[in-house]
């Protein structure tokens, strides 16, 4: 059954997921939710969200109140282009970043993306034409640690390199953040004041959106169109609303133990919408012990998508394709705001506050305790075992014993047929990008839903489902050796302790939590990440 709207299309391709879901949209059009979510009616998630929900739902009229940003972002990168600056770094976590990426990927314009701690990949970023970079630092909340840090390296290269680092350095933060303070005081080339009722995993069409994707060269008043098009579609109390039936659906999955949402692409024309997607999915619902795991994988042919067991419901993101459960079509402004709509929804239908991520700051909380305490970052414990390149740290119920094959067998035994494995690699992703192989062929060995994420960038995204979600998760996490580390100016710590504690942070919140979790620590990085693939291979055959 297909729901149309102009502009975006959602089809649940499972008659009995379709069934199962009628109940619930039925539900949805008599409580008049599309139409409350649009006039931004706060008590639709009950009392306890109430005050956070009433600060968070501007997003649903965004492709009228983002207008005038569009002139002032041209006129900026007019001006920067005159003065031969035409490199656009983006440092920002999560909402403050993956719309950019998925908005400027979509289009083949350039943008260097940081979000990362890796010393290795933000030195790279660094070794790039200064002389032709502006530096935009994205913050909400302006106090991210890893934000806060990419501004300090770069203000300083800038310097060192004779360029006045206030003329490069653009601002997109929400009004009286300490970072909009302290880019006034530093005089700053340009601060973009974002809407702050918005949260920001729902701000793709804000300045944090925008405003980093226009300057690279993107064409972000076609976003706000394509966005305008599907809104009153998207406001519809009426059974063809895109946006009712796909929560819907996500809701009637939920019910019927499909917790996990695997996200493929059949050639939707849109680069990395998975990704976007996972953030909102994860921080928005991931909570009180429920919610919806996404699990991005690399195309329908995916291991975790076709063989999906009950526990998933497959969704392809473009033409649907064999195991297909549900698909959702149309261009990105459109996609971006159907899915907004949609997992609010499913928010409600969940019975969660979707405007929250109560869990995140916990593993902040321990990687700043490490970082007082330089003491941890040793590791903590010496490696139970060491393997060729690999260092071993074993949590509580696996034994660290053996060979990498050994250790790994045991440790994925302990993953429940019903949970799930969550590889998180702190490590490099543009020159660590092989180990993102290892998600399918984990995926196959062990049949259960498999996410891979790069950390910290993960950590403001699935992070929070893996803390606060459905209590199922077994946790790999991989470290690796830092070549050449780099110092945070006026900060005393450096990316790599930083991403170190990151990952250790987390790694203890977790284990706290009675999670599994097993740290590869990759002396050598390639060398560790090969010894590891045949670690793997050995146990398939
Ligand atoms: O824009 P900020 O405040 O730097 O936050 C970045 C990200 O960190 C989180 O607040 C928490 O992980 C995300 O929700 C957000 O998108």
């Amino acid at each position: 059954m297909a729901a149309e709207g102009a502009g975006v299309t959602v089809s649940v391709d499972d008659s009995a997921l379709d069934a199962a879901a009628a109940p619930l949209l039925d539900k949805l059009l008599v409580d008049g939710v599309a139409s409350k979510l649009t006039a931004q009616d706060p008590t639709l998630w009950g009392a306890d969200a109430e005050p956070e929900a009433a600060i968070r739902l501007a997003w649903t009229t965004l492709h009228k109140t983002s207008r005038p940003l569009i002139g002032e972002i041209e006129a900026l990168r007019a001006e920067l282009r005159s003065e031969g600056i035409d490199r656009v770094v983006l440092a920002g976590m999560g909402g403050s970043s993956l719309a950019p990426e998925v908005i400027t990927g979509t289009e083949g314009v350039a943008l260097t993306v940081l979000d990362t701690t890796d010393p290795g990949q933000v030195a790279d970023a660094l070794a790039g034409d200064l002389d032709r970079t502006v530096l935009v630092v994205s913050s909400k909340s302006g106090g991210t640690v890893e934000t806060d840090s990419h501004r300090r390296v770069f203000a300083r290269a800038f310097t060192e390199a004779g360029i006045d680092a206030a003329r490069r350095i653009v601002v997109v933060t929400d009004p009286g953040s300490p970072l909009a303070e302290l880019a006034e005081a530093e005089g700053y080339r340009r601060v973009f004041l974002a809407d702050p009722n918005v949260g920001g995993r729902y701000s793709a069409l804000t300045a944090f959106g925008l405003v980093p994707a226009g300057l690279a060269g993107a064409d972000v008043a076609r976003l706000l169109d394509q966005a305008a098009v599907v809104a009153d579609v998207l406001a519809a109390d009426s059974a063809d609303n895109p946006a009712l039936r796909l929560a819907a659906a996500l809701g009637a999955a939920h019910d019927a133990g499909a917790e996990k949402v695997v996200l493929a692409d059949t050639g939707s024309g849109i680069a990395g919408f998975g990704d976007w997607a996972e953030q909102l999915i994860a921080e928005s619902t991931g909570k009180q012990g429920t919610g919806l795991l996404p699990v991005v994988v690399e195309g329908p042919d995916a291991p975790g998508f076709a063989d999906a067991g009950t526990d998933a419901v497959p969704v392809v993101i473009g033409p649907s394709a064999p195991g297909a459960k549900l698909s959702t079509r149309g261009p990105l402004g459109a996609q971006f705001l159907l899915w907004e709509y949609a997992t609010a929804i499913a928010g409600r239908l969940l019975a969660i506050n979707p405007f929250d991520q109560p869990d995140v700051e916990a593993a902040k909380q321990a990687a700043r305790s490490l970082l007082d305490d330089p003491a941890g970052l040793g590791g903590g414990a010496e490696p139970a075992t060491v393997v060729g390149a690999v260092q071993v740290y074993a949590s509580a119920g696996t034994s660290g014993n053996g060979g990498l094959a050994d250790i790994l067998r045991e440790f994925l035994d302990t993953v429940p047929a019903d949970g799930y494995l969550a590889v998180q690699a702190y490590l490099d992703r543009l020159d660590d990008a092989s180990a993102a192989l290892l998600r399918p062929e984990l995926a196959k060995l062990t049949g259960v839903q498999t996410t891979f994420g790069w950390g910290p960038r993960f950590l403001h995204s699935t992070g929070q489902y893996h803390k606060g979600g459905h209590q199922n998760g077994v946790f790999l996490q991989l470290t690796g050796g830092v070549e050449e580390d780099l110092d945070v100016p006026d900060r005393p710590y450096t990316l790599g302790s930083l991403q170190l504690a990151q990952a250790l942070g987390d790694g203890q919140v977790l284990t706290d939590r009675g999670r599994p979790v097993l740290r590869l620590h990759l002396t050598d990085r390639a060398a560790g990440l090969a010894e590891l693939v045949r670690a793997v291979q050995e146990l398939a055959s």
